[in-house]
């Protein structure tokens, strides 16, 4: 049995330690696709996931992002009190190299084969296009564009959930939740990170941002006239807020060294780069973590809203109840005095528990 490089045990025993139901590795030679499926959990519903295209140094790699990100996925549809449960499809390649319509279209198929159990939606490198190109070859997508009946893209609806869930953690350190003045570091300037800072700049908040590609960082600063910064300055930066935009683990030994902000909250997945040790050292530092899948949730929101045919004004307001299950769990965190991180999963964890039973019942 392969093993997956940072752990030691088998696959099998991998995904039986962190809950998975099920995993598939797809595999198409004529297009090139290698993709990986992982679907979490589905008590609440089908998985609803991204679907990431990202060139990962290893197979190993591909496989412990997959099952990071499904598991997210089920604490982030529970938590936002939707009925769809986890999952996340990777596929190994460089988006803007290796990305043809054969290949999305074979990964559609691969999709469509699952009967419905995972359901596909953009995540990084992958865009409505391919939405599109996957809805060729099965229903089970979303965030297909508006003109085909699909609910277009779901970024803007990710930053105007990280928007208020930074509104909420600025209102339980420093009292309002005025954003104005406040100075805010955005890292990644892709999809949510652009609409992020366009929001923050909408209310005259000091933005910086950085980014691995130079020209959409010198762009958005230019564009949005923020401040643009070299990605290995950051977290040496004084700044009140760091809105990690880009990809996940940001938050690990090495950062939270000299990291000095008051406040994480950001869109990207899997912040911690340990759920238990970094939550905890966040929390003895002082600094206020707005758990990733709490806050990012408007994304999700635009799909499912999608699914169950509801619209924008549904969209809207379930993502609008972000910035009360942000003020929700810091309440918790400090009742229980306990991490925001773990605070959320209790949360999350609840309603999959209850729901659960109500499901057994019939
Ligand atoms: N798109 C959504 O609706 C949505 C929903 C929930 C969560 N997220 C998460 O938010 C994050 C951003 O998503 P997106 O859709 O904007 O992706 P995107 O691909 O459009 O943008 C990501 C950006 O991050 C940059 N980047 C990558 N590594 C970096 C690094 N080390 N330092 C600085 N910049 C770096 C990339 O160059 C890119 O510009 C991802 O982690 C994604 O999983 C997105």
């Amino acid at each position: 049995m392969p093993e997956i490089n940072s752990s030691s045990h088998s696959i099998l025993e991998q995904l039986s330690l962190s809950g998975h139901k099920k995993v598939v590795f797809c595999n198409d030679p004529d297009t090139g696709l290698k993709a990986i499926i992982a679907i979490h959990d589905t008590t609440l519903g089908p998985a609803l996931g991204g679907v990431r295209m990202w060139n990962y140094n290893s197979e190993a790699e591909a496989l412990e992002d997959v099952l990071r990100l499904s598991k997210g996925m089920t604490y982030k549809a529970a938590i936002a009190g939707l009925n769809v449960g986890g999952g996340t499809a990777v596929i190994i390649g460089d988006s803007r190299r290796q990305k043809t319509e054969a290949l999305m279209r074979s990964f559609g198929k691969f999709v469509k084969n699952l009967n419905g159990e995972f359901i596909a939606g953009e995540d990084v490198g992958t865009t409505v296009r391919d939405m599109e190109y996957i809805r060729m070859e099965t229903q089970h997508v979303t965030g297909v564009p508006e003109s085909l009946g699909g609910a277009g893209n779901p970024a803007p609806y990710t930053a105007k959930g990280v928007y208020l869930g930074i509104k909420a953690c600025v209102k339980e350190v420093f009292g309002t939740d005025e954003l104005a003045g406040r100075s805010v570091v955005v890292q990644g300037t892709g999809n949510v990170g652009e609409h992020l800072v366009e929001l923050l700049r909408n209310d005259n908040v000091e933005v910086y941002v950085t980014d691995i590609n130079e020209d959409s960082m010198r762009m958005i600063a230019r564009k949005y006239k923020a401040k643009a910064i070299d990605a290995d300055k950051i977290f040496n930066m004084g700044a009140d807020i760091y809105a990690p935009c880009a990809l996940g683990a940001t938050i690990n030994d090495k950062t939270l060294k000299t990291m000095k902000f008051a406040i994480i909250a950001g869109s990207a997945n899997n912040q911690l780069a340990d759920e238990k040790i970094h939550g905890q050292i966040l929390q003895e530092k002082g600094i206020l973590y707005a758990p990733d899948y709490l806050i990012n949730a408007g994304g999700i929101i635009s799909c499912y809203s999608e699914l169950t045919g509801f619209g924008k004004k549904r969209t809207i307001q379930l993502t609008e109840n972000i910035y009360e299950a942000t003020r929700e769990v810091i309440k918790l965190s400090k009742s229980e005095n306990i991490p925001t991180n773990l605070a959320a999963s209790r949360i999350a964890e609840k309603r999959i528990e209850d729901i659960k039973k109500i499901k057994s019942s019939y």
